[in-house]
């Protein structure tokens, strides 16, 4: 009878150690805002994405105030394929013809942002999907890519100029957690209305963070990190400053450059820490934030220490050293 009562007690206390561990994470960044940018790539089966919306809301439920911004390139990519459209990437970003812009709108918003509302709410009435057009919150204008010093017209694709956040701070002060497609408003004069924008999920997830003061910029792709020379090695780059990612960003390839300028932008106004990470591996963002160890990339803005080997720092995201 005593047997079992004494086992079960035993195997319990690595549970409420790994608890323990996260306590002082918890007490520091209660009602802190973290935006969570969950990439096309990373969203890889039904279990990951399950495992994702239980992250999120058990973040939720935690104190923090999460806001969700999706990616779907892979998912718009095969969606052009079925209608017969080319998919083209320059300089990262997806050159976007009107006819795209429909698909583009019609994935992210009516596909992939609703999957993610449905998987969140089998928690609880919580999420609510929106995209930058709704309530003004993302507005843009027209995006060229710079490619070797020359302005390339890659089409409906946007540069955010401004971002109301009214809309995001109301849901979040009343416990809803926002899910957010990466398409703007046109902002342009000649445009009437009516008029969006493609923005990559990266760049949008970053001035959204910037844009609500949050604390911590989190972004799931299909990768382990940052790597130090891709594709040659799979060394992964654990901590550097913004000044350290700004010397790489010349070296980095497809789309680690916008995921990677987000990050240097997010971190250089104001945002405490942005990191990168494996979207793949199950209960990522748990793992990340209480566990010791730490996965991924973390960016930390210039003049933070970076302790090599301190899982310890790592827990504390550095602010305190
Ligand atoms: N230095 C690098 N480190 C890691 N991945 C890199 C690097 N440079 C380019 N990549 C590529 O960037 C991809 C991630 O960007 P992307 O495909 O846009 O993902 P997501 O859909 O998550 O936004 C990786 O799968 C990898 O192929
Ligand atoms: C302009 C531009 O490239 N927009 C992206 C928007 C989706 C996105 O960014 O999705 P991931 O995060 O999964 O890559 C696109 O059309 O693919």
């Amino acid at each position: 009878m005593n047997q079992p009562t004494a086992t079960r007690k035993h195997t319990a206390l690595p549970k409420a150690r790994i608890l323990i561990e996260a306590l002082p994470w918890l007490t520091r960044h209660h009602g802190k805002t973290v935006v969570v940018k969950f990439g096309g790539n990373a969203m890889v089966d039904d279990e990951l994405k399950a495992a994702f919306a239980q992250d999120i809301v058990f973040l939720r439920h935690a104190g923090l105030r999460p806001v969700v911004v999706h990616g779907g390139g892979p998912q718009i990519s095969a969606q052009l394929d079925r209608h017969g459209l080319v998919s083209e990437f320059k300089a990262g970003l997806r050159v976007t013809t009107d006819d795209a812009m429909d698909v583009v709108r019609m994935v992210l918003a009516g596909q992939v942002q609703r999957e993610l509302v449905g998987l969140l709410n089998r928690h609880g009435p919580l999420a609510v999907g929106m995209t930058g057009e709704d309530a003004h919150l993302m507005s843009a204008t027209k995006h060229f890519a710079e490619i070797d010093g020359e302005q390339v017209d890659i089409g409906r694709v946007g540069q955010i100029t401004e971002i109301d956040t009214g809309a995001v701070r109301a849901l979040l002060d009343d416990g809803r957690i926002p899910v957010v497609s990466s398409i703007a408003r046109s902002a342009d004069d000649f445009d009437e209305g009516g008029h969006v924008y493609n923005v990559n999920a990266d760049t949008a997830a970053a001035a959204l963070a910037v844009a609500l003061g949050a604390e911590t910029l989190m972004v799931l792709t299909d990768v382990e990190g940052l790597y130090a020379d891709w594709p040659h090695s799979d060394e992964v780059i654990s901590k550097l400053t913004a000044s350290q990612l700004e010397k790489l960003l010349p070296e980095l390839a497809s789309g680690m450059v916008p995921k990677m300028e987000g990050c240097l932008y997010a971190v250089r106004h104001g945002v405490t820490t942005a990191r990168v990470l494996d979207g793949r591996v199950p209960h990522s963002i748990l793992l990340e934030i209480f566990t010791d160890e730490g996965i991924g990339t973390m960016v930390l803005p210039d003049g933070t220490a970076i302790e090599d080997n301190d899982k310890g720092a790592r827990g504390d995201e550095g602010e305190d050293q």
